[in-house]
């Protein structure tokens, strides 16, 4: 598939976070998304998943048939959005049935992520780092195209990280895509940066624009 945005515009409580970002993405393509805390780089990607609706600008993929954009994406948050009281097991069953591919193994997926010993655990016994790694394995089982990754490797320690850079590069190698925000290297073979940088002045918020 291909990802091709034009002309985006971000507005969040009446302010204008960003505005004026094109780029497009191809098959085996990685960006990562830059800039100061607060820049709107967890707004872009919440705008490419489909959930926030773009001031300005359009959000597009080619390549994807009858399918809808957000059909052919995953996003790993800050937010794990893991069942606490469910197994790791049982969270990747959960995202396969729901989101994913019926062959996709939840075994498979916690092994990659060297988390098979906690595969019967429920998820909130876990710890940070753990219960990250849960979240990226659910990419595995739900095998889309488009990786919309927000500090992934937040929590990770530096085995974790190359066990990450290593997946990605399987998913690029498959013609996968990635989409990171982050303030760090992620191991990311020839990846594009798009830095987000603060907006021009604007002129005072309006009533109606805050409405
Ligand atoms: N749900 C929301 N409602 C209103 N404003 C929001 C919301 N979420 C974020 N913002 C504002 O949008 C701006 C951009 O936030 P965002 O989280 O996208 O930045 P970021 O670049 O990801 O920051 P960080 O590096 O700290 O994670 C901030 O000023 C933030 O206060």
């Amino acid at each position: 598939m291909r990802l091709i945005v034009e002309n985006l515009a971000c507005r969040r409580s009446g302010r204008r976070i960003f505005s004026r970002l094109s780029f497009s993405l191809g098959p085996g393509e990685a960006m990562m998304i830059t800039g100061r805390n607060g820049a709107g780089k967890s707004s872009l990607l919440t705008l490419l998943s489909g959930r926030l609706k773009p001031d300005a600008g359009t959000i597009r993929a080619e390549g994807i048939g009858e399918a809808t954009l957000p059909e052919r994406l995953h996003v790993v948050g800050h937010r794990d959005g893991l069942k606490s009281a469910l197994t790791a097991s049982e969270n990747l069953e959960f995202a396969r049935d729901l989101l994913g591919h019926p062959a996709a193994s939840p075994k498979a997926a916690l092994e990659a992520l060297g988390l098979p010993h906690v595969a019967r655990l429920p998820v909130g016994y876990l710890s940070a780092g753990q219960r990250r790694r849960v979240a990226l394995a659910r990419l595995l089982v739900c095998r889309r195209p488009l990786w919309l990754l927000d500090e992934p490797t937040a929590a990770l320690d530096l085995a974790s990280q190359g066990v990450l850079a290593a997946m990605m590069g399987r998913h690029r190698a498959e013609g996968g895509l990635v989409v990171a925000a982050t303030h760090q290297a992620l191991g990311l073979e020839d990846a594009s940066e798009l830095r987000i940088e603060p907006p021009p002045p604007e002129e005072a918020v309006t009533a109606e624009e805050w409405a």
